[in-house]
């Protein structure tokens, strides 16, 4: 295992928002977070690249807590793509990227040509190299979000944490970005809304319900018509598609229609 969390809690606001969660992800795969609107997925998420502190269990790095690694040692691991993140307008694209090589530059040294490559290995990637020089206020919402991923990518991450990675990008953009990073193959935790999705790209999927984790295992094993009407009160018929894909097809009030 690389990263686990044990027994993790934190309250907020008088509430306990992550009430008691065991996890871990296999290195090299990609865990997939689901749950409904505040179910805690954010919370965790920052738990665990210790951007918030455990109230009580254990967040752990190589079966190290990550409480006892400096902040710099725990950047070069591991990488955070939060949701909606804001970035000084002023920047350039690649400005923005630079970020990501922090952790790798001693202070006031300047830039070296690996810190240069792994900023346009970063942009290649995400597929803006053409948008290098770019104010960042004139990129539009799906492009501030692939430029975040390049951050994260120039950081050269072994652990990648994303919240929400597809949010803003059209279908195209979020299967292109999704693919990508799965062929990073880092350990990866993605919180994600859409369930196909998930299915699609994830090797094992953890599903969070009012801060507790109430399953866990392949997708397959895991989104069922009884689970997902459980957690998200919604009606689905599972579809088999070609090479061995599934289909979650939502049902709506009022439809009829039966399975072929
Ligand atoms: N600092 C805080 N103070 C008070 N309440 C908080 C705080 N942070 C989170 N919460 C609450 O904790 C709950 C879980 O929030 P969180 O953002 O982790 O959920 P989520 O599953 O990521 O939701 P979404 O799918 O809407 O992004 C929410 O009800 C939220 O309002």
């Amino acid at each position: 295992m690389t990263l686990a969390t044990h027994d993790v809690r934190w309250s907020a606001g008088g509430h306990l928002i992550v009430d008691g969660i065991t996890l871990s992800v296999e290195p090299n795969r990609m865990l997939g977070l689901i749950g409904p609107n505040g179910s805690g997925k954010s919370s965790l998420l920052r738990l665990l690249c210790r951007m918030r502190k455990v109230a009580s269990g254990v967040v752990t790095l190589d079966a190290r807590d990550i409480g006892d690694l400096s902040r710099r040692d725990l950047a070069r691991r591991l990488a955070f793509v939060e949701q909606q993140a804001t970035t000084d307008v002023h920047l350039s694209v690649c400005d923005v990227v630079r970020l990501g090589r922090t952790p790798h530059r001693a202070a006031f040294a300047s830039w070296t040509r690996e810190d240069e490559e792994a900023i346009d290995h970063a942009l290649e990637r995400v597929g803006l190299t053409d948008r290098h020089d770019q104010p960042w206020h004139t990129l539009s919402g799906g492009e501030r979000q692939r430029v975040h991923i390049a951050r994260a990518l120039a950081q050269e991450p072994r652990e990648l944490i994303l919240d929400e990675p597809t949010n803003h990008l059209d279908i195209q953009h979020q299967l292109s970005t999704l693919a990508l990073i799965r062929r990073l193959g880092l350990t990866c935790i993605v919180a994600l809304h859409d369930l196909n999705l998930a299915s699609l790209f994830c090797d094992r999927i953890c599903v969070l319900s009012a801060g507790k984790l109430v399953a866990a295992g392949m997708p397959e094993a895991v989104l069922t018509p009884d689970l997902i009407r459980r957690v998200f009160g919604v009606e689905v018929r599972i579809h088999d598609g070609a090479g061995g894909r599934r289909h979650i097809e939502y049902i709506i009030d009022g439809d009829q229609g039966e399975t072929p």
